[in-house]
């Protein structure tokens, strides 16, 4: 009997999404091990992969000759069976290959780990001590390094650091290394890209009542060592973080580790701030600003134990600690935690898969629950834990809702409402703050021509152009595409351009016009751009530098500034015109995040909504503070058009340059999986289309999209998998590309 392993080849196609057999020379037998990155032959190359298991077998088991492994690259192991569990389930949910699965879980840049050279006793502590004895006392410098690192085996200083630290030279200290007392050892180092902030140490503070609920629940459920989920629903400013906070220490407590995910764009020094603040070196930070270098090494801290908490987006899911007892996913009705590349997951489904393997915990906090979740609770599938107050008992926001046809029609032009205006005015006069938010960031959204109605559309997108007027130019916001303004109409060349639309700089400059005394800033993908430039547009908003802060979403997260007492929505409507059913719970959600940025100091806050369908159930529901009436309202039109949480979807879009061919390979598809359907007599499943996605054109590439819509998910993706495969056969466009989403977002 010889040793094999399986291994999972970085070669992302269909034919070899499936483990290889390789052997294992005697000279690496004790390195093999699940989860170890080897290189192997493969064809005529040599390719890196993972080792997903072991087995022992004779060379005759085989029908064919099977080649030795290479090397094995890493004396760790990038995941250990609990992550390959989970990345096959991530595999067989999401319909992704295997290898893209496992690449989601391994840290992606797998730089060279950083060393420096530190100075060490050359033999035993023991025979130093003999050794220093032969120093005579006029080189008494010496004798004192010497002694130094006697008495400190364990110090990892460099040359320099123990010249500076010692008040001596650098030649002393090579002195004593070519007297053959101390070397040099290379020591591994690692970066820390917070150590050079210094968090201020907060103490628990004392839960309300309701927080302490909360948190007996929740460790309750910790105690049980059993998988469980609970959604902690806090309306804004109701201390969930504080709850986050003091559940964790129970977790450290018991010895176990936390996962912390936030959305991307809340994961800010504030919040890391919140956590380093509790807990100091014991947390690791994972984000997308980091270097590739810092990012490997914090996934090593955290794999060989030197921290229990990791807070992190999305991605930080897949923390590879092994006795992980806690997770816990803030605002979980955000959109971002939706891969959008292959594998195409949520890490809300694979945080509770992950917490199942584990026996792990997974809370669920948000103000605005998505509808998948809140349904959880009803079913019984999660536990329902709330807290209905804010905290020291602060009112919500009141909530005014301006109808803008109405404001025309009294003669007001302006983007903004005569309410608005006053109050506005009325805030700079008390020195508060106000927030203006909206939903689009350039200056117009559209530039249209008044004589034939052309509009100017990227080339590449079906989509329009949007103006900014810093710098003066028209911008595709899909593909980044930038062109210069038209003095006259390409199409029939007319001088008569108009701007349509408010865009966030629209509005700065409207305010800046309005309220010429006011100190205006404006905060979006724009101004943000440069590292930094978030952080300090944010600081100087807290040091009361700026009266009015207009924004795009990024205005609309988790922030907590106590002298806001105003904030105002240009349009509430932008985002329900899309074609999405998700586009009410959108809006819903997003006024209510909005609106909970006020009145959460000792003043009381303000909202003013301007809306051209103020009587939309989601603006009203919003403006009521009434998340169960929004939810019983939403939930019965779902399940009367049969829409998730009732079903699952699957989106299939079909992309290339040449749109017969996407048409064709279309309809080749839809035919094969109503075949199927068809013959399986499944009449609880659906196929919708094809049809041209509402997004039908990006970067040159038409997109068609079929949706498998119904309740029996299995059956939908085996059809699926297998129609896909038949497509393959049957088709000789192979080059053009088919897309799977299981469980998609967005319907664009
Ligand atoms: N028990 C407590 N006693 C006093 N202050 C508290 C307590 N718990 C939380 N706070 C404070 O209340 C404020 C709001 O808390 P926090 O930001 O955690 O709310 P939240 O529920 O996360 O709100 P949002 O959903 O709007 O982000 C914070 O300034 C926090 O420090
Ligand atoms: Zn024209
Ligand atoms: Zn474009």
């Amino acid at each position: 009997m010889s040793k094999y392993v399986e291994v999972m080849v970085d070669v992302p196609v269909d034919q070899v999404d499936r483990p290889f057999t390789y052997k294992v020379p005697e000279r690496l037998e004790s390195q093999i091990k699940v989860g170890k990155k080897v290189v192997v032959p493969f064809g005529r190359q040599r390719v890196a992969g993972y080792i997903i298991g072991e087995l022992e077998a004779d060379e005759e088991d085989f029908k064919f000759a099977i080649k030795p492994i290479n090397k094995v690259l890493t004396e760790f192991t990038f995941f250990d069976e609990e992550l390959l569990e989970l990345a096959k389930w991530m595999s067989e949910y999401y319909q992704s290959y295997l290898i893209s699965s496992l690449k989601a879980i391994v840290p992606s840049g797998q730089t060279k780990i950083k060393t420096k050279q530190v100075v060490k006793l050359a033999q035993s502590v023991a025979e130093s001590e003999k050794l220093l004895e032969q120093i005579s006392d006029r080189a008494y410098k010496q004798q004192e390094v010497f002694s130094f690192l006697i008495d400190n085996p364990n110090c990892n200083l460099s040359n320099t650091e123990l010249a500076d630290r010692l008040e001596t030279t650098s030649g002393l200290i090579r002195t004593l290394i070519n007297k053959g007392y101390l070397q040099y050892i290379e020591k591994e180092v690692k970066r820390n890209p917070h150590s050079h902030h210094n968090f201020k140490a907060t103490q628990p503070l004392a839960p309300t009542s309701e927080q302490q609920v909360a948190i007996e629940e929740i460790s309750a459920a910790l105690e049980q060592q059993e998988s469980s989920t609970i959604l902690l629903k806090g309306v804004t400013g109701s201390g969930k973080t504080e709850v986050y906070l003091q559940v964790i220490a129970k977790a450290l407590e018991a010895g176990k580790d936390t996962i912390v995910l936030v959305p991307e764009i809340s994961l800010t020094p504030q919040t890391i701030a919140r956590f380093k603040g509790r807990f100091g070196d014991q947390v690791a930070v994972l984000h997308s600003q980091l270097s590739a270098g810092e990012r490997f090494d914090e996934w090593r801290r955290i794999k060989f134990a030197d921290v229990k908490i990791v807070v992190g987006a999305r991605s930080a899911v897949f923390a590879p600690f092994n006795n992980l007892g806690l997770i816990i996913i803030d605002e979980e009705h955000e959109t971002s935690y939706k891969q959008e590349d292959h594998p195409k997951y949520h890490a809300r489904e694979v945080a509770v898969k992950r917490a199942e393997l584990a026996g792990a915990v997974t809370v669920l906090g948000t103000a605005t629950p998505s509808l998948e979740a809140y349904h959880r609770t009803e079913t019984g599938e999660y536990k329902l834990v709330e807290l209905k107050k804010r905290i020291d008992d602060r009112p919500l926001p009141k909530v005014e809702l301006i109808d803008m046809r109405e404001e025309l029609k009294a003669g007001n032009k302006t983007m903004f409402s005569q309410l608005l205006q006053k109050e506005i005015i009325d805030r700079l006069e008390k020195g508060e703050q106000t927030m203006i938010f909206l939903n689009r960031r350039g200056f117009s959204t559209f530039v249209q021509c008044r004589e034939c109605g052309h509009v100017m559309k990227c080339n590449d997108c079906d989509v329009s152009l949007t103006y900014h007027a810093t710098p003066n130019i028209l911008q595709c916001h899909y593909c980044d595409h930038q062109e210069q303004v038209p003095n006259i109409c390409p199409n029939c060349e007319s001088i008569y351009i108009k701007y349509f639309g408010v865009g966030t700089q629209k509005v700065e400059e409207g305010l800046k016009e309005f309220f010429p005394e006011a100190k205006v800033a404006r905060m979006d993908v724009d101004t943000t751009r440069r590292k930094g430039e978030y952080e300090r547009i944010l600081s100087a908003f807290k040091a009361g530098k700026i009266d009015i802060l207009v924004g795009t979403q990024m205005i609309a997260k988790g922030h907590d500034f106590s002298n806001v007492t105003l904030v105002g929505v240009i349009t509430a409507d932008t985002a329900l015109n899309l074609p999405d059913f998700r586009a009410g719970e959108r809006t819903f959600q997003l006024l209510t995040q909005v609106a909970g940025r006020t009145g959460r100091g000792d003043k009381p806050g303000e909202v003013i909504i301007q809306s051209y369908t103020p009587e939309h159930y989601s603006i009203q529901f919003s403006k009521m503070h009434d998340y169960n009436g929004f939810y019983n309202f939403e939930i019965e039109t779902r399940k009367f058009a049969s829409y998730p949480p009732f079903t699952h979807i699957i989106s299939i879009v079909v992309s290339d340059e040449r749109e017969d061919k996407v048409i064709e390979v279309s309809n080749l598809l839809s035919d094969i999986i109503r075949e199927k359907l068809h013959k399986l007599d499944e009449e609880g499943i659906m196929l919708l289309g094809p049809v041209q996605a509402p997004l039908s054109k990006v970067r040159g590439q038409h997109r068609w999209q079929l949706l498998l819509k119904g309740g029996d998910l299995d059956t939908m993706r085996s059809i699926n998998q297998e129609s896909l495969m038949k497509l393959n056969e049957l088709s000789t466009l192979k080059t053009i590309k088919v897309s799977v989403d299981v469980d998609p977002l967005g319907m664009l």
